[in-house]
Order: C-alpha cells, then sequence, then structure tokens
C-alpha cells in the first residue's frame, strides 16, 4: 500500500522577548518630550488647494503634487508640512545657528504618506539654495527602498535645479564616488558635492564618511532616518557613533596636518566664530526627522541619537481618552482600511489552505511571506506542481471553478537571491498584474509602495508584532481596502494570539474557520503535487 504524503516540514519559530512596559520604560527614564506628543487623528485629510489652509508651500511645489496626483493630505503631511514650514517652530532658512531647529520623531502607519511628509518640505526649504551642498541625507534600510526614495524626490525636484543622489553599492565604487563628489584628488575647504540630497543605505554612507575624498555633512540641514526602528536596532546600529561623528564640527581651527575637512563660511556652526564675537555658541542646524510605522519607544536607543528637543508625532485612531496608551505604549497602528483573518491550519495541510485561498478568494494580486529563502523556494515549487496537476485535468476534463478549472496562477518567488535586475523586472510584472502571487521572505516587507496589493498572507507566521505590521502593511496603502490573511499552525496559535493580545490588537482580527470539506476538490491535485515535491528533493 502507498505510505501517505510526507507533510512540509516545520519548524518552532523562535521567540523574541516581548516589548518593555510603560513601567519599565518610565524606570529607565522615558523621554519626557514622549510625553507631549501631538497626537495626529489618522482621519485628517485637508485638501491641497484648501485656499484658507497655508501649508507653507510655494506655487511650483503646490503645482507639482497636484501633476503627482495629490489632491488632499494625508493626516500624518497635514501635521508635519505645517510645523516645519510655516508654524512657531518652523525654520525656513538653510542655516538657523543661533535659532537651531527641534529634531522630529514620526510614527505613523504603514501606507499613510511618510515619504512625501519629509520629502516635501525638505524640497521646500532647500529650493532656495544658490550652490550644491551636500545639504540633505536620507537614511533607509535596503537598497530597494532607496531606489523608491530616490524617485519621489526626483519628481518632486523637477524644475528645481536640486539634484538627488544615491549611494547602495548598486554601481562600482569608483563611479558612485564620482556621482557624489567632484574633487577627489584635492583637498578643498568644505569638502564638495556634486548632489544636494542624497539617499542611501547605512553601510555605504559609512564607506563614502571614511574613504571618499571631500565627502563631507558638514553642510546638513536634514538628516533623515527612515524606517527609524529597523535602522535603530542591534544589527543596524553600528553606523550611528560613525554617522553623529561626521556631524559634529570640527576642532577650530583645523591642524594643517589633520585629515579633518576644512569647513567653509556656508556652514556657520563649524567655523567657530562664537568665541571671537562674544555670541552665544552656534549650533548645527542639522534637523534630525526620524520616520516609522513602529517607532521605538526605547529611551535608550533614542538617547544614542543625541536628538534636540525633539517633537513627536503619533498618527492614530486612537480616541482622545486613551492618549497615555498610545503615546506611552509602542504603537502597531495599522491603516483602517486594512482587514485582518486569522486561520488555524494543520501543519500537513497549511499548503493546501494557502491555494485553496488564492484560487476560492477574490486576490487580484497577493503577497505571500514566508520565514526565509529555503521556505519561498519550496512553497513555491509546491505550488507549481499544484498548478500543472490542476491544468493537466482542467485541460482533458471539463472542471468547474470549484474544482480547479480557474486559470492558472502565475506565482514567483522574491527573495535575497536574485540579482538587482531580477528583482525590478518580478516587481514590475508584479504591479502589472503579469505575475499574480509572489512569494517573499522579509526582505519586501518595509516601505516598498506597491500601490495595488489585494492580499497579504502569512504564510509562516511573523517574528514580531513589527514584523506583523510591516508585512501587512503592503497592502491597504494610501487609502485603500486590503485584506492579510495569517495562516496559523496550530501549535503556534497560543502564541500568536498572545503577540496580537500583548499589541492591543486581536479585537481587529477576525478568526475564520473552515471546514474541511471544502478544501476536497483540491486534495487529488495537492498528493500529486507533494510527491513530485518528494522526488525532486530526494535527487538533491
Ligand atoms: N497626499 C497623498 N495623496 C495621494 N497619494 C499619496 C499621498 N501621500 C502619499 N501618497 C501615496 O501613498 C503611497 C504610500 O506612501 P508611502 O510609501 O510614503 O507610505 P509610508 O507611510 O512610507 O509607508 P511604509 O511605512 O509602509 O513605508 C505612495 O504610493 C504615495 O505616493
Amino acid at each position: 500500500m502507498d505510505s501517505p504524503p510526507l507533510p512540509l516540514l516545520s519548524f518552532p519559530q523562535p521567540q523574541q522577548p516581548p516589548p518593555p512596559t510603560s513601567s519599565e520604560l518610565s524606570r529607565q527614564g522615558l523621554d519626557p518630550s514622549l510625553l507631549q506628543a501631538e497626537l495626529v487623528p489618522s482621519s485628517l485629510s485637508p485638501s491641497l488647494s484648501d485656499p484658507d489652509a497655508n501649508y507653507g508651500l510655494n506655487e511650483r511645489l503646490q503645482r507639482r503634487l497636484e501633476a503627482l496626483g495629490v489632491d488632499n493630505l494625508f493626516a500624518v503631511q497635514a501635521a508635519l508640512w505645517p510645523w516645519l514650514l510655516t508654524g512657531p517652530e518652523a525654520r525656513r532658512g538653510l542655516y538657523e545657528p543661533r535659532r537651531a531647529p527641534r529634531d522630529v520623531c514620526v510614527s505613523a502607519p504603514t501606507g499613510s504618506g511618510k515619504t512625501l511628509a519629509y520629502a516635501v518640505p525638505i524640497v521646500e526649504i532647500l529650493s532656495v539654495r544658490v550652490v550644491t551642498r551636500l545639504r540633505s541625507l536620507v537614511i533607509l534600510p535596503t537598497r530597494d527602498l532607496v531606489q523608491q526614495v530616490k524617485e519621489t524626490f526626483e519628481a518632486l525636484c523637477k524644475g528645481t535645479g536640486l539634484k538627488v543622489g544615491s549611494a547602495t553599492g548598486a554601481q562600482s565604487w569608483a563611479k558612485e564616488q564620482k556621482a557624489l563628489v567632484e574633487d577627489l584628488e584635492t583637498k578643498l575647504q568644505g569638502g564638495s558635492s556634486n548632489i544636494d540630497i542624497l539617499v542611501c543605505t547605512p553601510g555605504r554612507l559609512i564607506d563614502h564618511l571614511d574613504d571618499t575624498p571631500n565627502f563631507s555633512l558638514q553642510h546638513l540641514r536634514f538628516l533623515v532616518i527612515d524606517e527609524a526602528d529597523r535602522l535603530l536596532s542591534q544589527s543596524f546600529q553600528s553606523f550611528l557613533p560613525r554617522l553623529l561623528t561626521a556631524l559634529t564640527p570640527t576642532p577650530h581651527p583645523v591642524p594643517p596636518s589633520s585629515d579633518l575637512l576644512i569647513p567653509d563660511a556656508l556652514s556657520p556652526a563649524w567655523l567657530d566664530l562664537p568665541h571671537e564675537f562674544g555670541w552665544a555658541p552656534m549650533l548645527p542646524s542639522c534637523q534630525k526627522l526620524l520616520f516609522s510605522a513602529t517607532m521605538t519607544r526605547d529611551p535608550g536607543v533614542l538617547k544614542s541619537l543625541g536628538l534636540r528637543n525633539p517633537k513627536y508625532f503619533i498618527v492614530t485612531a486612537a480616541p482622545e481618552g486613551e492618549r497615555d496608551e498610545a503615546i506611552i505604549r509602542e504603537e502597531f497602528s495599522v491603516p483602517d482600511t486594512l482587514s485582518e483573518y486569522l486561520l488555524v491550519v494543520p501543519t500537513d495541510l497549511k499548503p493546501l489552505y494557502l491555494f485553496h485561498l488564492l484560487h476560492t478568494h477574490p486576490i487580484t494580486n497577493a503577497l505571500v511571506f514566508t520565514k526565509s529563502t529555503e521556505s519561498t523556494t519550496r512553497l513555491l515549487k509546491l505550488f507549481e506542481f499544484f498548478e500543472s496537476a490542476r491544468l493537466s485535468v482542467s485541460t482533458s476534463v471539463s472542471a468547474s471553478a470549484q474544482d480547479g478549472g480557474s486559470p492558472q496562477i502565475l506565482a514567483r518567488a522574491f527573495s535575497s537571491e536574485l540579482g538587482k535586475g531580477e528583482r525590478k523586472s518580478i516587481l514590475d510584472q508584479f504591479k502589472q498584474g503579469r505575475i499574480r502571487v509572489l512569494v517573499a521572505s522579509d526582505l519586501v516587507s518595509r516601505g516598498i509602495d506597491i500601490p495595488d496589493v489585494s492580499h497579504v498572507v502569512n504564510y509562516d507566521s511573523p517574528l514580531d508584532m513589527r514584523k506583523y505590521v510591516h508585512r501587512a502593511g503592503r497592502t491597504a496603502r494610501a487609502g485603500r481596502e486590503g485584506e492579510v490573511w495569517s495562516l496559523v499552525e496550530s501549535q503556534e496559535a497560543r502564541w500568536v494570539r498572545e503577540m496580537l493580545k500583548a499589541a492591543g490588537h486581536w479585537r481587529r482580527v477576525k478568526r475564520v474557520k473552515w471546514e474541511e470539506g471544502v478544501l476536497d476538490p483540491f486534495r487529488g491535485f495537492y498528493a500529486v503535487a507533494l510527491e513530485r515535491l518528494r522526488e525532486v528533493y530526494s535527487k538533491e
């Protein structure tokens, strides 16, 4: 007798410690500015063309935004643009060393328009500059995000003369250096720069700080740390001390023998004039802007950035009565337009549940998240075998949509093992709807803006709430509807429930039960696919 097909192997999920509680945070010295945070209702959506509103935008930028399809501001933009550009705290000058700007920390849900929230004020303020200097630095965790944000800046900068560059290591070192700095030979006072705005990954930034002659941060007016919680996490944090040193004015006068760059008159705080005139010391005008959908409240981490009197904005749907809760607790808010479902599944049938979901739900396109590249490859292979078994039957006998008569679903893997060009081509095909299912590890879970993802599926459970929010945030972006489905194996159901409960999120999630019978039309194809997968793996 044939032995039953082997289920896919499943390993227990590693667990992370829970986030600190509010009392732990206050004992550790919770930043008092956090308690003064401004809560911004996520429903805020004023019109861009409202004649009574003053967002501080010049005519040209306003027209540009309209051309890019912005009719209404999203909440985070409605809070930030006036604060940075017109309010009492606004600093519109390029350098204001005697009225140094406050730093800003923003926590707002995924897909809520954080990129324009910082890019627009930066372009507005820098557009008055006369000579090109590196005045704005945007740091992001991955190359794909750098490319995406660079494109947003380029669209906004059209017609301003501002130049945007990127540094990720995607180009050769020499080419990248040449793109950033005019002169690599002579030590120039004030350094040199070909660009006004640099979007980069942290590792590549440090490489340029260390090894690109004349590359200097002395003229920075803005430092943006996007996906801040990720960049401030342990695995990334090592770039911070080097970055902060590069932002600190050098001793004046710079000894001739030193490697340090001699500042020029464009970076006043670096010239250290105050002693000569007996004035109060000048402060660097670099304003740090931190953004995340899951902003850390960890005082130690925030302190390590040396923020200047930071102003916090928290975009939330929480009612005013839950203010403290929203401020103190790490907010894991998701867009209001996101519907969340949870399905507890037996481990051996998890792939079959996924295939059933893909075939029987109105899925335009879906991102399916797995825990690793290995898992992505196996799942994709199994799905391809499943599709071919299904289609071979449906072409030979007439089959209904219920038992597999629906057209083939084209799926592809999206993983870090693919080259840059291949990743771009796959993403483009996914955006155009030619590929309907993208199976991915957490590489794309952050920040990537694919406008119309109808479904996100947590095939393997996310490790923590942060990952859950970022994965889910690939759908329901910019006010659109979207669904996230979590397929949770029976043995991890309790853990997932606790994670969602601890984040105050459990009540949003609809628990769904399917009768096992609904899977029957697909079982035969699934058995064939498993058998073929077993054959492939036994040969390797
Ligand atoms: N005011 C607006 N009107 C219309 N579309 C907007 C507006 N602001 C932003 N968008 C669009 O919304 C989408 C999501 O924006 P963005 O990528 O900045 O989100 P985000 O908050 O950074 O998300 P994540 O946390 O996932 O990175 C983008 O396609 C962007 O062009």
